[in-house]
């Protein structure tokens, strides 16, 4: 299974629909991959804070419309990173909770198969976390060759949502980001422990540039279940393409049989 990850640069000169063209011509030059993945709020930046409610679209908005269109022309299952989703029912008022940091993943044919809204929102008292709503639902995706769990960015500091997408069959967590280089060192360190601790591949897909005053960190990285890294990007903008051997999950569980042992938080111990 062949994987493209799309190291968009996201700067504060290019417009939202110049980089949304740009983006889906690149989608679709991935024509022959089985999976590309987007980085996550790539039309703003996830730290434009004050884009959101001005960039915020429906769930089939614009973005839906070209990332559609790019992944049926190119015939790849499609992580679309995230868009700044108003909601149904409004527009992108915070205190409505009416914005969402909303994941979307197409099928070849360019259907959307599945969304996710962000469960953990970053910024503490302020930006994301007090701009959007947070999600609740845990999503997986079945692709022919392996079942994704979909995280966004946060989320990696939060093993215990990875954990539940095992429980709910995750073998490949696909992350879109949009990481600061300020906390590069925690986002390595994080990939590698998220596939290590769980036995699945890990496809983090972060932004390169500055936007909004914050440097990107770049370096995507792509992680296999023994937690070797299989391909790491630099700072810039890069397609970063890596072949993954799905069976390798199984093996790794079978082999090294640890998620077997755990005793807290199932109701029925595996043994
Ligand atoms: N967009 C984000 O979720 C940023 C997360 C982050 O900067 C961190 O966890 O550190």
């Amino acid at each position: 299974m062949r994987a493209s990850l799309l190291q968009i640069d996201v700067n504060d000169d290019e417009s939202v629909a110049s980089r949304r063209r740009r983006v889906a011509d690149l989608v679709r030059d991935q024509a022959g991959v089985d999976l590309v993945v987007l980085p996550e709020l790539w039309t703003t930046g996830a730290f434009a804070y004050e884009e959101f409610a001005a960039q915020a679209e429906p769930l089939r908005g614009p973005t839906h419309e070209a990332m559609s269109k790019a992944a049926s022309d190119a015939g790849v299952w499609l992580h679309a990173g995230s868009i700044p989703e108003g909601a149904e029912g409004g527009t992108g008022s915070a205190a409505e909770g009416a914005l969402y940091n909303t994941s979307l993943v197409y099928s070849p044919a360019g259907e959307l198969v599945a969304s996710y809204r962000k469960i953990h929102r970053f910024g503490f008292d302020q930006g994301e976390a007090v701009l959007m709503g947070a999600g609740t639902e845990l999503v997986t995706v079945e692709l022919p060759e392996t079942v994704v769990g979909v995280a966004t960015c946060y989320d990696l500091r939060f093993p215990e949502l990875f954990r539940g997408l095992v429980d709910a069959g995750a073998q490949t967590f696909v992350l879109p980001a949009g990481w600061p280089e300020r906390r590069r060192a925690h986002w390595t360190l994080l990939a590698r422990a998220r596939a290590v601790e769980n036995q699945a591949y890990v496809l983090a897909c972060g932004t390169a540039g500055t936007h909004a005053g914050v440097p990107q960190a770049g370096h995507s990285i792509v992680v296999d279940p023994w937690g070797e890294v299989l391909a790491e990007a630099g700072p810039g903008e890069e397609v970063l393409t890596v072949d993954l051997d799905p069976a390798k999950v199984a093996v790794t569980r079978e082999q090294f049989p640890a998620l077997k042992d755990r005793l807290l938080g199932l109701d029925t111990p595996a043994r």
